[in-house]
């Protein structure tokens, strides 16, 4: 029997887990897999009703799961707590650190109904497929931060980026494993020609570049990398990156595919696995039933594949969800003509409903 921990968060995290959970409990029904859900307090919610935005509670009974599913944090109510009890530092920033998930996959898959939901040329973006691996526990955002009240007025801010070789060559030959199954090829991309980190992380991937000779690799600094993947994303297939570039990277790359709405990911490399949608908590939608709820189902997808072992699973929830968008349904972030708007809650019963139904008609 498998644990899963449900953590809804802030803001749209509540709608798009309990549509995330049906498909989930639609793919229980349909090929016996067993296991239990348990939800737990987590983000600013967690602060309001505790003092804290990741209980210690919440922390247990992740690490004794086999997977956590994650909505999102955050939100201008908390925006001005300290820093420490802010959802975004004091909740997500110290769960992955604990799972210890430093491997964070972002596919950015075009759904073939979608190709003309795109901002970009139909062109540009049909039958694109690639996948951001972004270094998730490690960079920027984990090191030390501090704001120091200047004598003349003001302030001074300090915030530190370290890697070391271990952190980089972990991640990197996640990157190259990926890499050999699918095209065999592999960007990097860093700022090398700025930061030391990014240095580092340069010499740590060429050097591994030896042990996977049948993988091409090839390096980008990241400004040159965000203009390349608006202008011929097809040239990638796996990208590697440190956290705050990925973070970045990812956000621009969800947009080929339609909307920030459509873009799931895993975060491995620990005993537990943890699975989120890319986006957070949409406060500007919040509560309106109109989010996507589709980048946290196909979430579910990647769970049931590399954490509850049901390749049976993850292959009928993607095949749900592409049979949804080209029946024409559509949440409104990907909405066109001619097609039928539905609510958080409706999109994600139909897709449940087609996991049900896989299979029984002819
Ligand atoms: N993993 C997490 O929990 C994350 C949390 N955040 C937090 O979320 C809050 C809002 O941040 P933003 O910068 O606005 O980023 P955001 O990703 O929440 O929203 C950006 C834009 O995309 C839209 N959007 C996002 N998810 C959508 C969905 N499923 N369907 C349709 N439209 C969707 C929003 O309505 C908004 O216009 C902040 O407090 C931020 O710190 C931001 C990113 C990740
Ligand atoms: C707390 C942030 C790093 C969350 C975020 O933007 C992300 O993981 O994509
Ligand atoms: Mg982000």
């Amino acid at each position: 029997m498998y644990k899963i921990t449900t953590l809804p968060g802030d803001g749209i995290g509540p709608e798009v887990i309990a549509g995330a959970v049906q498909v989930l409990n639609a793919v229980r029904e349909r090929t016996g897999i067993e296991f239990a859900i348990t939800e737990a307090p987590f983000g600013g919610n967690a602060y309001d009703q505790t003092g804290t935005p990741l209980p210690e509670a919440t922390l247990r009974q992740c690490l004794a799961s086999n997977a956590v599913l994650m909505g999102a944090v955050g939100g201008p109510k908390w925006d001005n707590l300290p820093v420490h009890l802010r959802p975004e530092v004091g909740a997500l920033l110290p769960l992955r650190k604990k799972l210890a998930v430093f491997a964070n996959i972002r596919p950015s898959m075009v759904f073939s109904s979608l190709v003309d939901a795109s901002t970009l040329k139909r062109e540009v973006v049909e039958g694109l497929d690639l996948v951001v691996i972004r270094e998730l526990t490690g960079g920027l955002y984990f090191g030390e931060k501090r704001r120091e009240q200047l004598p003349q007025g003001g302030f001074r801010v300090i915030e530190t980026l370290e890697y070391s070789t271990e952190e980089i060559e972990r991640v990197a030959r996640f990157a190259f494993e990926l890499a050999r199954k699918r095209s065999g090829r592999l960007t990097s991309v860093d700022k090398a020609n700025v930061l030391e980190s990014s240095r580092l992380w340069r010499e740590v991937v060429s050097g591994l570049a030896a042990e996977y000779p049948d993988v091409e690799l090839s390096h980008i600094l990241v400004d040159n990398c965000a203009m390349q993947l608006v202008r011929y994303p097809k040239q990638f297939d796996v990208m590697l990156t440190e956290n705050m570039f990925g973070d970045i990277l990812s956000d621009q790359a969800s947009q080929l595919t339609g909307s920030i709405g459509m873009l799931p990911s895993a975060s491995l490399g620990g005993q537990v696995g943890l699975y989120e949608p890319i986006h957070g908590s949409a406060p500007d939608i919040a509560g309106q039933n109109i989010a996507n709820p589709i980048a946290t189902i196909m979430s579910v997808a990647m769970m049931l594949r590399y954490s509850l072992d049901s390749e049976e699973g993850a292959a009928l929830v993607e095949r749900a969800v592409s049979s949804v968008l080209g029946e024409g349904y559509r949440t409104i972030d990907i909405m066109q003509p001619g097609m039928t708007q539905l609510g958080t809650s409706e999109m994600s019963r139909l897709i449940a409903q087609r996991v049900s139904e896989a299979g029984t008609t002819a």
